[in-house]
């Protein structure tokens, strides 16, 4: 029997934004839609015609108000989630202007990369950390 996969599928630009205190900006998400309530990096849809730096620029600055500089690839995950498809290309970032608002989502606040584990993130995101944590013990 052939089972045929139709989900939908997002392509996703995510930002790792670092301050000067080698702290992450993290947001929950809102209390209703999909994963509600859950804590992720911020990002968003690509769009046609953009780059996936470009992408995470704009998201950042609609979704936050802040400026950063979009720096080095750390990793894309291709998760499937029953009911979604996502490719999340993630970047670290680094901040440079403006103070974090919550404009399209419920909370945002600053970590530290230990501080991670006290904060429930969608299942995709565990590559992710991974990802850091090795990142961190190499940098
Ligand atoms: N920004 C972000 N999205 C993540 C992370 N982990 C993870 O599984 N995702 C998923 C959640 C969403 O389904 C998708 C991001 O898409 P999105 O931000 O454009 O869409 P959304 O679900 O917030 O809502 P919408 O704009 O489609 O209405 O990727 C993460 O760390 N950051
Ligand atoms: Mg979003």
């Amino acid at each position: 029997m052939t089972e045929i996969s139709n989900i939908p599928h997002k392509i996703i630009g995510v930002a790792v934004i670092w301050n000067d205190e080698k702290q992450i900006l993290i947001d929950r998400r809102l209390p209703t839609g999909t994963m509600a309530n859950l804590w992720e990096f911020p990002g968003g849809k690509i769009e046609p015609g953009e780059t996936i730096e470009e992408c995470i620029e704009r998201e950042i600055l609609e979704e936050l108000g802040i400026k950063i500089a979009v720096r080095e690839h750390l990793i894309t995950i291709d998760h499937t989630y029953p009911h979604l498809r996502v490719t999340l290309t993630v970047h670290h970032c680094y901040y440079l202007e403006g103070i974090p608002q919550a404009i399209e989502c419920a909370e945002v606040r600053w970590v530290s990369l230990d501080d991670l584990d006290n904060f429930d993130f969608p299942e995709a995101n565990g590559e992710i950390i991974a990802a850091l944590r090795k990142y961190q013990n190499n940098n």
